[in-house]
């Protein structure tokens, strides 16, 4: 059953432990009570499964996208968008969006982005559920999520769901800050300090993930150094092999329905 979610700030606890801090991740009570604005509307308390992978009586095929900044997330997700049809949810993309909508505690999204640092899980999540709500495809690619434990376990909790697979985009650093500083398109986060610390919080907050995925064997590395196509090579076949098993589930369920 989901779980109905009236205030934000109910999940957000304002006792942090100064660890979480000392890695990176925004004290949460920098975030101010979002209750009545665009994140905490529009949460509605839903039946799930028994497996807790129903969406809107749909199983959603979730991937994950890791990698570092410049790694070549957002370029593969395209590709993989044209080729296999997914939706692609941007983690980044939807806090960046929220700056501009100017919302309340927009400002302080763009503080912990300028700082290269990690926005509360709590927001990031209810930004990417409402997302995979409201649209109407079922193959989602979500892009820079989780970037840490917290954001891993906080999906898990709000949305009762797990990725079917994760891709690892594994790439040098210093191929990573020279994409990054060319990358032109006008990104506060893209200039050399912020690269430097963004970095720093992805060492240290990535393997973990990466480690969890890998034990359920769900994980796929690519090895992200080559053209964007020779890349998409190595990405191809990881959905190739899924999607007969994608596309059977799908149409079945369908079928029960009717
Ligand atoms: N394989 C590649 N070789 C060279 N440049 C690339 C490659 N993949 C992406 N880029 C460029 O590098 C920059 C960062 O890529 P992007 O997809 O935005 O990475 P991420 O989303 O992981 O930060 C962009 O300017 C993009 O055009
Ligand atoms: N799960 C996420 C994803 C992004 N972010 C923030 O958004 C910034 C940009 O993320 P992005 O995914 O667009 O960056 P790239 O890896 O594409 O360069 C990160 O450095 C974080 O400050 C976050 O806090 N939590
Ligand atoms: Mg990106």
């Amino acid at each position: 059953m989901w779980r109905r979610v009236t205030s934000l700030s109910s999940l957000i606890s304002s006792k942090r432990s100064s660890t979480l801090n000392q890695m990176g991740i925004e004290d949460l009570s920098a975030f101010p009570d979002v209750t009545g604005n665009s994140i905490g509307q529009n949460v509605v308390a839903r039946e799930v499964g028994k497996d807790g992978r129903f969406f809107k009586g749909k199983t959603p095929f979730i991937t994950f996208v890791l990698g570092g900044p410049g790694s070549g997330k957002g370029t593969q997700c395209e590709k993989i968008v044209e080729n296999f049809g997914f939706t692609h949810l941007s983690a980044g993309d939807l806090l960046r969006r929220e700056i501009i909508s100017n919302t309340e505690y927009g400002a302080k999204i763009l503080d912990t982005i300028k700082e290269g640092k990690i926005v509360p899980s709590e927001v990031t999540v209810k930004l990417i559920r409402k997302e995979m709500e409201s649209s109407d495809n079922y193959k989602f690619l979500i892009d820079g999520f989780p970037r840490s434990e917290e954001n891993r376990i906080a999906f898990e909790r709000i949305t009762e769901a797990d990725p079917d697979i994760v891709l690892f985009f594994d790439c040098p650093e210093e191929v990573m800050v020279k994409r990054v500083l060319n990358r032109n398109q006008g990104r506060v986060d893209d200039n050399i300090d912020t690269i430097r610390k963004r970095l720093k919080i992805f060492e240290s907050l990535n393997l973990p993930v990466v480690n969890y995925y890998s034990k359920r064997g769900k994980l796929y590395t690519i090895n992200a150094v080559g053209t964007a196509d020779e890349i998409f090579e190595q990405v191809r076949p990881v959905f190739a092999a899924h999607e007969d098993h994608v596309e059977f589930e799908w149409v079945q369920e369908a079928w029960m329905r009717f």
